[in-house]
Order: structure tokens, then sequence, then C-alpha cells
């Protein structure tokens, strides 16, 4: 049986804006109000996704969500015709809008997180949407992620679905972008290192002053249960509260894993050297911890370009490749860093770089975008095909995105009916391409 590691990417939706809605998220926060491309977000993910099948990977894509999210804008309140709701909604509270018609489903790093079976007591591929309670737009997500989910990986004999975390700052859950697998075969049962910002229960933990500390260690906790993990094989970590505050809002924008390669900032994680040491007893020797120092990329540099948002894939040969936005070219650190990691002796032979703007600017990268399912032929072969990227499935959604998205979306725009309309019509297409079903709540 073949063992791999397979991403599944978001596609963009077309209400793709920048509102300003993440704070903690330097992004975010800075791009508030620039007008958005949601057709070239879409297309720059679709080239990137593409361009990993086309380098041998196993290469998904998971459908966004219904956007502006009427339901909620109805629960809260709003009420009359479609365009009632939102012209209210846009008058008396244009925030409360924008977030309910944010695209940001598209990072599906926070989708949910992942365990393999290899990994799990009851040798079943683990899914846990992640309830995302830290920002109100993310919050409105983790249903429609499961149905989402459970439309793809519908074979209960491999697949088993939690519901998401408890509602509540307790539980606060970002999934897989506080989340590393580390293994040294794909097939082996690996070690999950969660990632955590804040322990509610342990007050003497530190914690940021400036920005939330959206993971607590009590979630990493429940969903290490929920899959059945085995404590042998499963390290919590504690961020540096400190890069929290200068703007590393999730695990993945300062570190990042591939088999036995952990690929971090040397501010990243509290009490660092002892866990490394629990992570090298745990994974039984032979690990790569490659750890970059300030004095080469600063914090500032790392969260500007988005060093540690890249993807750190395996080639057929063994060899990894490291998959990289375009914005870590134009910064001369990371740049002149990345150059010299390739020569270093690492796994780590080359650098691929994508233009991915339109999302960076939101705050996410390549690493953002994907969610990582390892997993083996038997499952794969469960797995939902249409979702699966190959030539045909490009050119589809390439078409499917021209036809259906604008060039130019403003915070003013989102209080036009007609893009309602616009994104109906869209999705409901696109559950048809990718047969997935009723997954929308203006389906049922
Ligand atoms: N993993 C990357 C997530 C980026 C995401 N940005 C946003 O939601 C920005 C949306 C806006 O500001 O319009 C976040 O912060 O959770």
């Amino acid at each position: 049986m073949k063992h791999f590691e397979a991403n599944f990417d978001g596609l963009v939706g077309p209400t793709h804006n920048y509102a300003g809605l993440s704070f903690g998220n330097v992004a975010s926060q800075s791009n508030a109000a620039q007008v958005s491309n949601p057709r070239d977000a879409a297309k720059q993910g679709l080239k990137k996704a593409k361009a990993l099948a086309d380098m041998g990977l196993v290469q998904g894509m998971l459908a966004p969500q219904e956007r502006p999210d009427l339901h909620t804008l109805r629960r809260i309140g709003f009420s009359g015709s479609d365009a009632d709701v939102l012209n209210q909604a846009a008058k008396q509270a244009p925030v409360l809008l924008q977030a309910c018609a944010s695209a940001s489903s598209m990072w599906t790093a926070n989708a949910a997180t992942v365990s393999p079976s290899a990994d799990s007591a009851d040798d079943k591929l683990h899914f846990t949407p992640a309830n995302l309670v830290d920002k109100l737009h993310r919050s409105i997500e983790p249903v429609t992620t499961g149905n989402i989910l459970k439309a793809i990986f519908a074979d209960t004999k491999h697949f088993a679905h939690h519901e998401h975390l408890p509602e509540h700052p307790t539980f606060g859950d970002e999934g897989a972008a506080n989340h590393t697998r580390l293994c040294h075969n794909y097939g082996d049962a690996g070690v999950e290192v969660f990632v955590y910002g804040r322990s509610v229960a342990d007050a003497t933990r530190p914690a940021p002053k400036k920005y939330p500390a959206r993971q607590t260690l009590e979630a990493s906790q429940a969903v290490a249960r929920l899959h059945h993990l085995r404590d042998s094989h499963t390290v919590y970590l504690q961020q540096n509260p400190d890069v929290i505050d200068q703007g590393v809002f999730h695990n993945d924008v300062i570190a990042v894993g591939n088999q036995n390669v952990l690929f971090y900032h040397e501010q990243a994680f509290l009490d660092t050297q002892a866990k490394l040491a629990e992570i090298e007893r745990k994974m039984n020797g032979n690990m790569h911890f490659i750890e970059v120092p300030t004095a080469k990329v600063s914090v500032l540099d790392a969260v500007k370009s988005y060093l540690f948002n890249t993807q750190i894939i395996t080639l057929s040969d063994g060899n990894m490749a490291i998959i990289a936005p375009t914005d870590c070219q134009e910064n001369p650190a990371v740049y002149a860093y990345l150059n010299e990691l390739v020569t270093l002796n690492t796994p780590i032979k080359a650098v691929h770089y994508f233009d991915v703007k339109q999302s960076m600017q939101n705050g996410g990268g390549p690493a953002c975008l994907r969610l990582r399912v390892a997993m083996n032929d038997a499952e794969l072969n469960a797995v939902n095909p249409n979702v699966m990227m190959n030539d045909a499935l490009f050119a589809r959604l390439n078409q499917w995105v021209d036809k259906h998205y604008r060039d130019r979306l403003s915070a003013a725009d989102l209080a036009d009916p007609q893009l309602i309309i616009e994104s109906r019509t869209a999705l409901d297409e696109l559950t048809q391409i990718m047969q997935l079903g009723s997954v929308y709540q203006f389906q049922q």
C-alpha cells in the first residue's frame, strides 16, 4: 500500500474582499478597504494547486462557502426579502455585513484538524472542523465546512467526522494552522505537534498582551482525544506570546513541518530546547530541525514575506521542495536565506515561487490555502473523485471562475443584492461540477 500526503486547497469564493476583519493579522488590517479582485484571487489559487498536481502530488480542491451569509444575517434580526436583509445590514451594521460576506473559508488550513489513520488508535482518518471562535467572520464557517468534508470524505469505513468544539473561548480552535504532523514515512505512526497560544486552565503560563492568542491548549487536547491519538506520539508546544504580539496570529506564520523536517524561526516557541528534545525522542531520532536565526531573518520580515507560511512537499525522488509566495523573493533577507537554505545539508533542495498576492493581502500564504490529509491508496479511492485536480478540472474551474466572478469588489459592493444571486448561481453550478450534493443553506 502506498502512503502519501494529499493537499486540499480552498477555492477562493466570489466575494473575496478586504475588510480588515482580523485584529492581530497585520496584512488583513493594513489592506482594509482596498479593492479586491476575486477572479484573480481564485485563478492564483488554482494555478498553485495545479502546479502541485503537475509535480506529482495528490491535490484536491475544497468548495467555498455561501456568502453573503443570509442565514446568519437573519439569525441576528435582519428580515424581509434577501435584498431587504442586505440593505438593512449595510445601513445599520456594515461591519456585521462584512463579517457575513467574507470569503475566509478559502484558508483551508483553518478548516479542520486532520489526523491520519496511521496515528489513530482506531485506524481511521479523523476530521474536526475548527470552530474559529476568535473571529466572528470565521466562526460561521464550521457547520458548512463539516458538510463539505463529509461530502468529499464520505465513506465511514475510512473516515471519522467530529463536530466542531464547543463555541467558547476556552476551546478556541484554529485547525491545522496550529498543528503539524511529523513522521519518517507517511505510513508510519507520526508525532502530532499541537501549538497553542494560551492555556485557559493554567494562568501561570504567559500569554500575549496586545493581540489575541486564537488557539488554546484545551482545544488542542480535546482534538487529540477525539482523534484517539497516543500520548507517546503527541506533543503540546506553546507559541512565544511575544511573536503573537508581532503579528504571528497562527503558528503557521512562524513554523512549518513535513516528515522529519521542522522549519521554524528562532523565536517561534517557548521552552524550545526541551520541546524539541521531546519531539526528537518521540520521533525516535533522525529529525532535521532547521532553525532560522533572528540575525538572518527578523520576525518582522518573516511576517511580511510569509517565509514560514510555505509548503514543504516531498517529491517522488524523496527530495523536498518549498512552495513560497513571490513576496519571499521580494524581501532581500528572506530571498538570501532561501537561496542559502537549498545549499545546506537538509532534505530541502528547491524553492518554487507562486504569486498568491490576492490572498497574501488578507494574511493567507500558500500554506494557509491548503489542508493536508496524509492518507493511503485505499483511503484515496474512497475520496469523491470530482474534487481531485487534473487537466480537466483545472480547465473547468477556470471557465467557471471566468463565467461567474467579478474582477473588482469594494466594501460598497457587498450591499449589492445581485452579488447574492451571482454567488448562489456559481455555487450551485460548483456543487454539480464537484458532485457535492446540497451542502449549502440556500440549497436546503
Ligand atoms: N490562515 C490565514 C488566515 C487569514 C485570515 N484572514 C482574514 O480572515 C482576513 C479577512 C478580512 O480582513 O477581510 C484570518 O485572519 O483568519
